[in-house]
């Protein structure tokens, strides 16, 4: 039996953009996915009402993980067991943390010798297959942990950030709203080109001031970026009212993360305005809770 485990993630500036080929910044968080795999007399998954086969329509992204170890190694019956921290379809990566973390116990398991860069690169392709289109960034994140920029491939300087997520509780899909992004850039090449261009603008100048631990200007472009965000048609009313209520509580700066339409904002704090910051997301109706941003990667957890 074999367990590991990958860190969720959150973008600081980029999302959507990223898609097409422009720079954003993410970071993981102290929020994991766990993954054990242990023999079994076929290829399952494992849940709390006990085990079933492994389905393509209802666990996409193990189904396609496991069609690429079957060009690896022998794949018969494995089973997998996933026990994640990470809200689902809420934009910190569940996809990208359960699919790493499984690539990666499996790798342990059946010993296939895969460096993290492996490990990254077949992420991203299982994501891409899964979503129709996926940029490097979620996975790149639960495999290497801490500050990376795409689509440079490059791990920045850590900072350890104080971040209150709140939680709009409305599922949404990655694929769905990237498509939806799609459609409106085929509609619109040149405006939604120029704002796609804008947002890399915002990432790229975002770099030198979280490496200089400038939070304030970081804060400030990232409720720029929050901006460019709504004029694609990826924000809501509800991500809107978390935004707003954790500004005025105090928050340097606060953005969707992720896939937007639903899902989580992100409020980056000074230490002192923290919990009234998680509080006023929790009045404005969020889920709101506290993490750090995290330098940990993919690793095994027992063996
Ligand atoms: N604990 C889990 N167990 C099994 N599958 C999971 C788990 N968490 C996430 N998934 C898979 O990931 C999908 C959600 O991925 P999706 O990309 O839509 O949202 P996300 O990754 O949470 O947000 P974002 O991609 O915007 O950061 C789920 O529908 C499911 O297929
Ligand atoms: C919306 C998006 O930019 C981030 C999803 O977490 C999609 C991607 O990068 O694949
Ligand atoms: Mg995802």
């Amino acid at each position: 039996m074999i367990t590991s485990s990958a860190p969720g993630k959150i973008f600081l500036f980029g999302e959507h953009a990223v898609v097409y080929g422009k720079t954003a910044i993410a970071c993981a968080i102290d929020l994991r996915a766990h993954v054990t795999v242990d023999e079994a007399p076929s290829i399952q998954m494992k849940g709390p009402g006990g085990s079933i086969d492994l389905n393509p329509r209802k666990h996409p992204y193990i189904y396609s993980v496991v069609e690429k170890f079957k060009g690896l190694t022998d794949v018969t019956g494995v089973s997998i067991d996933i026990h994640s921290d990470i809200p689902v379809g809420s934009g910190l990566g569940s996809s990208a943390a359960v699919t790493i973390a499984t690539i990666k116990a499996l790798d342990a398991y059946y010993e296939t010798n895969l460096t993290l860069e492996d490990i990254a690169q077949m992420g991203h392709l299982v994501e891409s297959e899964v979503q129709g289109r996926a940029s490097p960034t979620d996975t790149f994140v639960s495999t290497f942990g801490g500050m990376v920029q795409i689509p440079d491939r490059k791990k920045l300087g850590f900072h350890d950030m104080l971040i209150v997520i709140g939680n709009t509780g409305k599922f949404s899909s990655t694929r769905k709203i990237v498509s939806n992004v799609a459609a409106l850039r085929e509609r619109h090449p040149i405006v939604i080109g120029q704002i796609m261009d804008t947002i890399s603008a915002i990432s790229e100048t975002g770099v030198d001031f979280i490496q200089e631990g400038d939070f304030h200007t970081v804060g400030e472009l990232m409720n720029i970026n929050q901006g460019l965000l709504d004029s694609i048609g990826v924000g809501s009313k509800e991500l809107s009212e978390l935004v707003y209520a954790s500004r005025k509580a105090g928050a340097l700066g606060s953005k969707i993360t992720g896939a937007g339409g639903g899902g989580c904002m992100i409020a980056l704090c000074e230490h002192k305005n923290l919990s009234r910051v998680a509080h006023a997301v929790k009045r404005a109706g969020g889920d709101s809770f506290i993490c750090r941003t995290s330098n940990t990667g993919v690793r095994i957890e027992t063996k």
